[in-house]
């Protein structure tokens, strides 16, 4: 658990985070949206002492960060920024594995981390590990770069714009990686965005910065149905409500029984995505299957429509 009190930053006589007090549960990912400027960053380094409070603690796991050196801190957590910052002279493999030879891990123990993680990205190890970063597309620097993030086992695990510089197909797909990943190590994960819909497809929980101020601190629908102030319906977007709603529901939950016609979705398909196949298809119904491929039911235009309005 991360615990964040009345934290505050100020440059000379400009207050860059005001007061902001925040619980992150243990497992779960909180992503920080706000316009630019309005302190995301700041709040992001101050949980890994790249930048020191002015005011206020943060405790993680019940300990002041405060009473841990910086560096020391900075090893027990993961840190991946937009454009990866890999070290251009070492291999991959040697980039990876950065932390856990500063922790002293002996050669097996990182040589077997370093696969893994190749491999968890989708990178084989033979084919990747002794290449140097100028040697790999960008997409897969930057799955490097979240790879060497979790190199030495962190619990915490922060981003910054981990994905901005993607195209929208690779970046679609280093989300779910992502959501992959944090289920298989349950890290605790905070990350920065200026993406709306990466926002809501990640979030268990959605930060709402402006001006150094934390407007709101919810789960993404609460965010639609209960936003805190204007700022933050705008944000939010009010023409998008519906669909947003859509997007944080899966098939699975509005699966209902009986048969239809047409190709089927798969269970885990948000209701955004089947919204859009039924509309493409021109039907009403679409079948849901599940894992296996077994038809579990189908689901109906009407249901999606029930899901995206307004609760009354
Ligand atoms: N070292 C510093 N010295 C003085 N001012 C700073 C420093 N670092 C950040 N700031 C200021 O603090 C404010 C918040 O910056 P921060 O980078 O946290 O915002 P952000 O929400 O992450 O912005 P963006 O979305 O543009 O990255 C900005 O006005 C910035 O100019």
């Amino acid at each position: 658990m991360i615990e964040i009190n009345t934290v505050t930053k100020r440059y000379g006589a400009n207050t860059v985070v005001d007061a902001v007090t925040m619980t992150i549960a243990p497992q779960t990912i909180t992503v920080i949206v706000g316009t630019s400027g309005s302190g995301k960053t700041t709040l992001l380094r101050m949980i890994n002492r790249l930048v020191e409070p002015s005011e206020g603690t943060i405790r993680i796991d019940g300990e002041d960060i405060l009473a841990i050196p910086g560096y020391q801190l900075r090893r027990r957590i993961g840190y991946a920024i937009q454009g990866h910052g890999l070290f251009p002279h070492r291999t991959v493999a040697q980039n990876i594995a950065t932390v856990p030879e500063l922790l002293g891990w002996d050669r097996a123990r990182i040589d077997a981390k370093v696969a893994e993680l190749l491999t968890l990205f989708q990178l084989d190890p033979a084919a990747f590990g002794n290449r140097f970063p100028h040697e790999l597309s960008g997409g897969q620097q930057q799955r490097v770069g979240v790879a060497r993030a979790l190199a030495a086992e962190p619990n915490v695990l922060l981003m910054d714009e981990p994905f901005g510089a993607l195209d929208p197909i690779i970046r679609a797909k280093a989300q779910d990686d992502l959501l992959a990943i944090q289920k298989h190590f349950g890290t605790t994960i905070i990350l920065v965005t200026h993406d709306m819909d990466e926002a809501f497809h990640l979030a268990d929980k959605v930060a709402v910065m402006d001006k150094g101020r934390l407007l709101q601190y919810d789960a993404p629908a609460e965010l639609v149905l209960r936003p805190a102030t204007p700022f933050v319906e705008t944000l939010i977007g009010a023409a998008d409500r519906p669909l947003r709603l859509l997007s944080i529901a899966k098939a699975a939950e509005v699966v209902e029984p009986g048969a239809a016609e047409g190709e089927p979705l798969s269970a885990t398909d948000s209701l955004r995505d089947a919204l859009s196949a039924l509309m493409w298809s021109g039907r009403e119904t679409l079948p849901v299957a599940g894992e296996d491929g077994t038809i579990l039911g189908h689901v109906s235009l009407q249901a999606l429509l029930q899901r995206a309005a307004r609760p009354q």
